[in-house]
């Protein structure tokens, strides 16, 4: 977009990060950089990093460093213009919940999160509205915690990687995609955010109809994150090997088919978005990096939510949910390895020292 600027608001804005890794850093830093004023909401190695060397980006061959106000207290931080949630969908309950002390009756909370959002069914009439998205919030404790007017609508098109604490990579270009839950076109708290977006190098777009652009975005998380899971396979080999192509291709189709079902209108044609993916080559998908690394997986809001999408409307996805059944199969199979794993040395160590004993036993 147009370097628009809103010529009543021109104060420096107050810019929240709640999470310290790899989008929140990203976006700390750059807009830092462009002189708005950074509160990150942060914990262990991480608050302790910014608050000694601040935010540190690796970006194109570059190290771009940005003093920020660093807290785990979030009084501390206190209210924000935006405040942008940077976890993964599981934590985001935990997160808000920590955060709400920098949230004012004017903050726009923007999650930037994978997944179907637990927001899905607010400010929009349909048969589920005001309903909440159950494998994400269980409970809508999540829904309670905020008005919904405060939220806005946001798709993360950044690739990040952490490096260490407050240390981050991106190397790819920086969109972020913005829009109203209600689908309103006028938003100035939007644009007043796009501007600082943009001012920092990320590029901002305000969407008509946020929905439309979640879906392609759920179609390629839901395609290739569990199935990289699954297969230990990279973009390449989930988009480009001919015996996942077709696992793939039934997934787009089940999903296509619930996204249309759900409204959206987007212009997605399987084959190109496929070969595009293919074309990204040796990546490991985010899921499959947090599998590796042994940290919980966000298959809650990847898979489990779309497949609640299409129970509410009555649709089949049969390839879609016994591929995401799998995947959970793997995690809570690595999770119970884990756990004996842990428990092993213990175990030796007992055995070793009743032999140990045994042997001194007989020993004259
Ligand atoms: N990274 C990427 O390239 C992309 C990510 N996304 C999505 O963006 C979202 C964020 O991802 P990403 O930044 O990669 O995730 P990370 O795991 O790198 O970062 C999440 C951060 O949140 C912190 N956090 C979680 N809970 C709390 C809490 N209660 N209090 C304080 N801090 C907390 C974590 O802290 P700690 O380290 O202490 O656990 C961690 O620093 C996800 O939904 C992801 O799928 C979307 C597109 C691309
Ligand atoms: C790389 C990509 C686009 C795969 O869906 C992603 O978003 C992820 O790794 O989580």
């Amino acid at each position: 977009m147009n370097a628009f600027v809103n010529p009543v608001d021109q104060r420096p804005l107050r810019v929240g990060v709640a999470g310290a890794g790899a989008i929140g850093c990203t976006l700390a830093a750059l807009l830092a950089r462009a002189g708005a004023a950074v509160h990150v909401l942060a914990r262990g190695a991480s608050l302790t990093s910014l608050r000694r060397d601040g935010v540190r980006l690796r970006r194109q061959g570059q190290c771009l460093q940005a003093a920020v106000v660093a807290s785990d207290d979030a009084h501390a931080l206190g209210p924000q213009d935006v405040l942008f949630l940077c976890a993964k969908a599981q934590d985001v309950a935990r997160l808000l919940q920590a955060a709400l002390p920098m949230v004012g009756p004017q903050t726009c909370v923007v999650p930037l999160v994978n997944g179907v959002p637990w927001w899905y069914f607010q400010a929009l009439p349909g048969p589920w509205q005001g309903r909440a998205v159950r494998a994400v919030d269980a409970d809508g404790a999540l829904l309670a915690l905020l008005p919904v007017a405060q939220i806005a609508g946001a798709v993360v098109f950044i690739t990040a990687e952490r490096l260490g604490p407050g240390e981050v990579l991106s190397d790819n270009p920086l969109l972020l995609v913005l829009g109203e839950l209600d689908h309103s076109l006028q938003s100035d708290r939007l644009q007043r955010i796009a501007v600082w977006l943009e001012r920092a190098g990320i590029e901002a777009r305000i969407a008509p109809q946020i929905r439309d652009t979640l879906w392609t975005k759920v179609l390629a998380n839901l395609t290739s994150n569990p199935l990289s899971v699954i297969a230990g396979a990279t973009l390449q080999n989930i988009y480009g090997d001919a015996r996942l192509q077709p696992i793939v291709r039934q997934m787009l189709q089940e999903g296509l088919a619930l996204a249309a079902a759900c409204g959206a209108r987007i212009a997605f044609a399987p084959a190109s978005f496929m070969a595009e993916g293919a074309a990204m080559g040796e990546v490991r998908t985010s899921m499959l990096q947090d599998f590796e690394a042994g940290r919980s997986l966000e298959l809650a809001a990847i898979g489990d939510a779309v497949l609640e999408l299409a129970r509410l409307q009555g649709m089949a996805m049969p390839v879609t949910e016994r591929v995401i059944a799998l995947a959970h199969f793997r995690d809570e199979a690595r999770s119970a390895h884990a756990d004996a794993a842990a428990r092993e040395p213990a175990t030796s160590m007992t055995t070793t020292m009743t032999i140990t004993d045994r042997i001194q036993e007989v020993s004259p």
